[in-house]
């Protein structure tokens, strides 16, 4: 508790800080070039806080942000200079058509994975780059000249101290915003996103829908920019808005920590510090000038890259006390649940399944069932389908023949995230957790499909009521699994174990009728698995519906009701664990001789 309330006075007093700055620094007597860059990195910041939710948490690369800036800024000096209107109705203007342009950019390049979709936005950057400069209406190259300032009930704010209030007012808002968003469930399900999307798929989480939302609120965040950009320069060309400057703000966000909100303000800060200092002081040093700055520059982000890849904010934030979640949900009420299955429905039938990779026919017409309050085991050699079965019956791999009902109802064909609404939770051969966030938050994603509040009432904190639903059902899981111990460990601090049990904590989380579990025992001590046992059959006796694919024929034996035995993608046999451990063939198939 001591570094958590040491960590509470730090934010305390950097809060206090900040909030100090923005009304001290216009009263002090700096020059105005100190107030022009303060100006400027406010500027930046904005783009760039877009980058660390796009990039840095959801693992979305883009080269664009300079292109909605662009957007911004051209849409109110356009308007304002041609039509007269007021700029704080152009403000929203913009931001509509930014919001238009980039869920159309999004749906469509954000199918995109791999290294296409940065190569998708330079794309769009360099179009939109081009069309500001070609566009007679915008004044091609030589832009929009005669922007206005912007002025509150006559009172003029575009001057450099006021302006300052405003932008930095702006920057702070955003971050806190940002820093709320990230702390909720569609925060948890955006940090859910990085790694690929089969995980997040599973927690029930639509995850086109959540990338083309922060690609949306990124570049709404460079819209605003945009806006005070033109009023702030009193006029708009296309060079601020060009592929250069996209990139100059992704350096931004790495070199300042793009997996940061407080890292965007720091690269931003320590980006243009840095630009324009080596434009004075190296000429003087060197006693020539010719951009040899851009040169140091470079260099400067090679060994930040090199020896900080996580940027300046992480490096410092490492340092601090980490903030334990204070456990205030013990009052919450409970999640509500869908009513189970009752003891010997039928849940599960696999028909006829199978699944072909070219050639290889991996699951050749596979049947059976499972009934509620059984466990029924998944067994066979290394390569007789197992997996491939699995994938099969949760959506992560598509049917090549064949049909699976759960609780009566076709799933063969849904996609996983629809799986997992209908009541069927799973676990992953190799655990897919996210590493640097608690035990908990992991957990809690788990609990996704429960909640419902959105990312405006995560950033207004209208969520907190169902956060403590969802910790405190995270809690309850955690207890049920043994980690109750481990709920503000970061997942990523935990070993082989704990990290499975997390895993089932989690896909219990979702209140499933089935819990599929995929080599659970793998990597497990031999009291863990004795743990895991014990947690199965508590599962079992509480009417839960298990199957399980595992090589360990000591745990598999122990715990299950009956087991389907697969060989080269074949129904082998299917029996109880005695009937299966006499069966000659089962022997066989296991020491690979004749049957
Ligand atoms: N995506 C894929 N593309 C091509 N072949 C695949 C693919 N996935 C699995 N296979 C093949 O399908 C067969 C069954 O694999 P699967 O992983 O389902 O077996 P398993 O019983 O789970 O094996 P293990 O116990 O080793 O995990 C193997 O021959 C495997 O090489």
């Amino acid at each position: 508790m001591a570094s958590s309330s040491s960590k509470f006075s730090l934010r305390a007093a950097g809060l206090g800080l900040l909030l100090a700055a923005l009304v001290l620094i216009p009263l002090l007597p700096l020059p105005d070039f100190w107030i022009i860059q303060l100006n400027y990195i406010g500027l930046y910041s904005l783009p760039v806080l877009g980058l660390v939710l796009l990039t840095g948490v959801g693992g979305l690369t883009s080269f664009g942000q300079a292109a909605f800036v662009g957007i911004g800024a051209y849409t109110t000096a356009y308007l304002t200079v041609n039509t007269g209107l007021s700029p704080w109705l152009t403000l929203f203007i913009g931001l509509g058509i930014t919001s238009l342009s980039a869920l159309v950019i999004g749906s469509i390049t954000l199918r995109m994975s791999g290294h296409y979709l940065p190569l998708a936005t330079i794309a769009w950057a360099l179009s939109l780059y081009y069309l500001m400069g070609n566009l007679e209406a915008l004044g091609k190259y030589d832009g929009i000249l005669g922007v206005k300032g912007l002025s509150l009930f006559g009172w003029d704010i575009g001057q450099r101290r006021v302006f300052f209030v405003l932008t930095w007012l702006i920057v702070l808002l955003a971050a806190f915003a940002l820093v709320r968003l990230l702390d909720s469930r569609t925060g948890r399900a955006i940090r859910a996103l990085k790694n690929g999307s089969q995980m997040a798929e599973a927690m029930g989480i639509d995850t086109l829908r959540h990338k083309v939302g922060i690609f949306v609120l990124a570049a709404l965040l460079a819209s605003v920019s945009g806006w005070l950009f033109a009023h702030f320069q009193r006029t708009v060309n296309p060079s601020p808005f060009g592929l250069k400057m996209g990139i100059e703000y992704l350096f931004m966000a790495v070199i300042g920590g793009a997996a940061h909100v407080w890292g965007a303000l720091t690269g931003s800060a320590l980006t243009k510090v840095l630009e324009d200092q080596l434009q004075v002081l190296l000429p003087k040093l060197i006693g020539t000038s010719g951009s040899y700055e851009i040169i140091v520059f470079g260099i400067v982000i090679v060994l930040v890259l090199k020896y900080l890849p996580d940027g300046l904010w992480d490096f410092i934030d490492r340092r601090l006390p980490r903030r334990q979640r204070a456990v205030d949900w013990q009052q919450a009420a409970a999640l509500p649940g869908t009513p189970q299955p009752a003891h010997g429905e039928l849940v599960l039938e696999v028909e006829a399944i199978r699944k072909q990779f070219g050639g290889l026919v991996a699951v050749n017409d596979i049947s059976f069932q499972i009934r509620a309050g059984q466990i029924v085991g998944l067994i066979g050699p290394n390569g007789a389908g197992k997996s491939t079965t699995f994938n099969l019956i949760t959506g992560l791999l598509s049917l090549s023949g064949g049909g699976v009902r759960f609780r009566g109802e076709t799933i063969s064909g849904l996609p996983s995230r629809q799986i997992a609404r209908r009541g069927i939770s799973h676990t992953f051969q190799h655990v897919k957790m996210i590493p640097d966030m608690t035990v908990l938050e992991n957990v809690a994603l788990g609990a996704h499909l429960r909640g419902h509040r959105g990312a405006l009432s995560a950033m207004l904190r209208l969520d907190r009521a169902e956060e403590q639903q969802l910790f405190k059902e995270a809690q309850r899981q955690l207890e049920r699994v043994g980690l109750g111990d481990a709920l503000h460990e970061l997942a990523g601090n935990l070993a082989m174990g704990p990290q499975r049990l997390l895993e089932i904590a989690r896909a219990l989380c979702g209140n499933p009728a089935l819990l599929l579990l995929d080599e659970p025992a793998a990597g497990l001590r031999h009291k863990e698995k004795e743990a895991l046992a014990g947690v199965l059959r508590q599962l079992r006796s509480e009417g839960m519906s298990i199957l399980l694919v595992e090589h360990d024929m000591g745990l598999v034996m122990d715990v299950c009701d009956r087991l389907v035995v697969m060989e080269f993608g074949t129904h082998l046999m299917e029996g109880t664990p005695a009937e299966v451990q006499q069966s000659p063939q089962v022997r066989a198939a296991y020491l690979g001789t004749e049957h």
